[in-house]
């Protein structure tokens, strides 16, 4: 959803590619550990990368992704985020986009899920707390 709404302001040539990683699986907390569930079929070696996320939390996926991505010899690498929680930040990510800051609490919606369900809510919502606990 991120990336059509994106798309559709961007005026020069890109081309776009989609990865697809995972670390909360069905709860509300990283795990900690990224797992690549689909990789990019480009070659980055010498491209300048934006990379259009949905939401950073802890700050742990995208910091694992900066380092593989970087490994694969891109040229340059900034991000594009719609929502950030600032109080959940493990680690800090240098944002170069973005769209807004939220409060520390699990949200669905417009893309974002809790296990799999709710990404089809037109809103962001959050997540009332007796869903998960
Ligand atoms: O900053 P972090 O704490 O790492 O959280 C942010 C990441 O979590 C979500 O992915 P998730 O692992 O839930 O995969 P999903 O999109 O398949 O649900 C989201 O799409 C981000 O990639
Ligand atoms: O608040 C969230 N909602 C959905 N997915 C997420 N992944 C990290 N944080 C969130």
């Amino acid at each position: 959803m991120v990336m059509a709404d994106l798309a559709r302001e961007l005026r020069p040539h890109v081309s776009m590619d989609w990865m697809a990683v995972s670390s909360y699986g069905a709860g509300t907390q990283s795990s900690g550990v990224v797992k690549i569930l689909k990789d990019l079929d480009s070659d980055l070696s010498g491209r300048h990368v934006l990379i259009v996320e949905d939401i950073i939390d802890s700050g742990l996926t995208l910091s694992w992704l900066l380092g593989n991505l970087a490994s694969r010899g891109a040229a340059s690498i900034e991000i594009c985020a719609l929502l950030r929680k600032p109080d959940a930040a493990k680690v800090e990510i240098d944002v170069k986009y973005l769209g807004f800051d939220i409060p520390n609490q699990f949200v669905v919606g417009y893309g974002l899920d809790f296990a799999e369900r709710y990404r089809n809510l037109r809103d962001v919502a959050i997540l009332a707390p007796h869903v998960y606990s």
